[in-house]
C-alpha cells in the first residue's frame, strides 16, 4: 500500500452552545480535514483544528506546513513502513504540531487498514470502551450551575469546569457546581492559563479549607512559567496538571524531572500526533506519573485516533477528556468511533474505521 496522493478538505461543525475558556470563544470547530490516498484505493483520514492561541496553528499555517513539507515527503512510501513514515513527518519542520498530528492520524489509520486491525490493537490492545468527562464552559455562575447539572443528568460522572476569568469569581463560581452536584459527579478545574501562582494557591486553598473536593486543577498560570507550576503543585494537596506547558516528549521530561506537576495533558495536536504521543505515555509510566488525553475543539475524526490511544495506553492515561464529538451539534462521521455521550466505544472496523465524512467543502490541492 503504497501514498499516492494528500488532498485537504474544511469540515464545518456548530457548537450546541458556545465553547468558553479564559483563552477564547468558539461557537463552531471549523478544521482543516486531510485525507491520505493510495494506490490500493484505501483512504486514511485526518483532522487537525486551528487552535492559534495555544499550538500557533492556523487554517493556513496547516495546509501550507501540508503542502510544502509534508506531503512531498510522503508520496510513494510504503504504508507498511509506519515508524519511517512517523519520522519523515517530525523532521519535515519544526513546530506545526497540528498540521504533523492530522497527517499522523491519517497514516495510522492506513496502518490499520493495511493490516484489517482497529488501530488500537495495532498499538497493543486494551479494553474498548472508556468514559470521558465533559468541558462546562466559564460563565454566569448560575449559567454554570445549570450547565453542570444537565451534564450531569446526561451521564457524565466527571465534570471539567472552566475558569481563569476573575479569581473572585471563580472560586464562588466552583463551590456552586460543588454544591450543586456534590456526590454526583467529579469535578476538574482548567484555568488555561488565568491565574498567577500566587492566584492559583490562594484559590485552591480556599476551596480545600471549604471542603470542595477537586480531582486536579489543569494549567493554573503562564504556559512558559514552570516555576510557577512548580510553586503552586508544591503547595497545594490538589493535584497540578500540565496542560499547555507541554507539548513533546524533551518538555515532558523536563516538567517530570522539575516536579513541576503532578499529571500530563497529552494531546495529539500538541505531540503532532500517535507516534509521540506514545512516546509521552511511555516515558510517564516509567516516571510514574499518571496521564490525561485531552483534545482540542475537534470532532469524531481526529478524537477517535485519541480514544484508540487512551484504549493502548490505559496502564498510564487513567484521565480521559475527550469530549469534543459531545460538544459538537452534529456527527460529520459515517462509521468510526462511537461517542454516545459520556461513554465512547470503539468498533472492530479496520484503523479508526471511518466511512465517510459528511459536509466536507474541498480545498485546492
Ligand atoms: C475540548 C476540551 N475539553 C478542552 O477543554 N480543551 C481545551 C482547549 C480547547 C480549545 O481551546 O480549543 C483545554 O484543555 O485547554
Ligand atoms: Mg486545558
Amino acid at each position: 500500500m503504497k501514498i499516492t496522493d494528500i488532498r485537504f478538505g474544511m469540515l464545518r461543525v456548530p457548537l450546541k452552545t458556545p465553547f468558553k475558556t479564559a483563552l477564547r470563544t468558539v461557537e463552531a470547530v471549523e478544521d482543516i480535514v486531510v485525507t491520505v490516498h493510495t494506490d490500493t484505493g484505501h483512504v486514511g483520514y485526518g483532522e487537525a483544528p486551528a487552535t492559534a492561541v495555544i499550538t500557533g496553528d492556523t487554517h493556513g499555517s496547516i495546509v501550507e506546513a501540508i503542502r510544502k513539507f509534508i506531503a512531498p515527503r510522503l508520496i510513494g512510501q510504503e504504508i507498511a513502513n509506519l515508524n519511517h513514515i512517523t519520522q519523515l513527518i517530525q523532521s519535515s519542520l519544526e513546530k506545526n504540531t497540528s498540521a504533523k498530528a492530522a497527517v499522523e492520524i491519517a497514516i495510522y489509520d492506513l496502518f490499520g487498514q493495511l493490516y484489517g486491525a482497529p488501530l488500537y490493537k495495532m498499538l497493543g490492545g486494551g479494553d474498548p470502551v472508556i468514559t470521558t468527562d465533559i468541558t462546562i464552559s466559564v460563565d454566569y455562575i448560575d449559567k454554570m450551575v445549570a450547565d453542570s447539572l444537565s451534564a450531569v443528568d446526561r451521564g457524565f460522572e466527571s465534570l471539567k469546569i472552566k475558569v481563569g476569568k476573575d479569581i473572585g469569581v471563580d472560586i464562588e463560581r466552583v463551590k456552586a457546581i460543588y454544591a450543586a452536584v456534590e456526590g454526583r459527579a467529579l469535578l476538574r478545574l482548567d484555568a488555561n492559563q488565568g491565574w498567577t501562582a500566587k492566584q492559583a494557591v490562594y484559590a485552591i486553598c480556599m476551596l480545600e479549607d471549604a471542603g470542595v473536593r477537586l480531582e486536579l486543577v489543569e494549567q493554573p498560570v503562564k504556559a512558559q512559567d514552570l516555576d510557577g507550576m512548580k510553586y503552586v503543585t508544591e503547595r497545594v494537596h490538589t493535584p497540578i496538571m500540565a496542560d499547555e506547558s507541554v507539548f513533546g516528549p524533551t518538555e515532558v521530561i523536563d516538567l517530570i524531572r522539575m516536579r513541576a506537576a503532578d499529571i500530563i495533558n497529552i494531546k495529539l495536536m500538541k505531540t503532532g500526533g500517535i507516534s509521540n504521543a506514545i512516546r509521552i505515555a511511555d516515558i510517564a509510566a516509567l516516571y510514574g506519573v499518571e496521564c490525561m488525553i485531552g483534545c482540542m475543539l475537534e470532532t469524531s475524526i481526529s478524537v477517535a485516533a485519541a480514544v484508540h490511544v487512551a484504549v493502548a495506553k490505559a496502564n498510564v492515561i487513567t484521565k480521559i477528556d475527550l469530549d469534543g464529538p459531545s460538544l459538537c451539534a452534529f456527527n460529520p462521521v459515517d462509521g468510526g468511533v462511537i461517542f454516545n455521550e459520556s461513554e465512547i466505544s470503539i468498533t472492530d472496523a479496520p484503523g479508526l474505521g471511518i466511512r465517510e465524512i459528511r459536509g466536507l467543502e474541498a480545498l485546492p490541492a
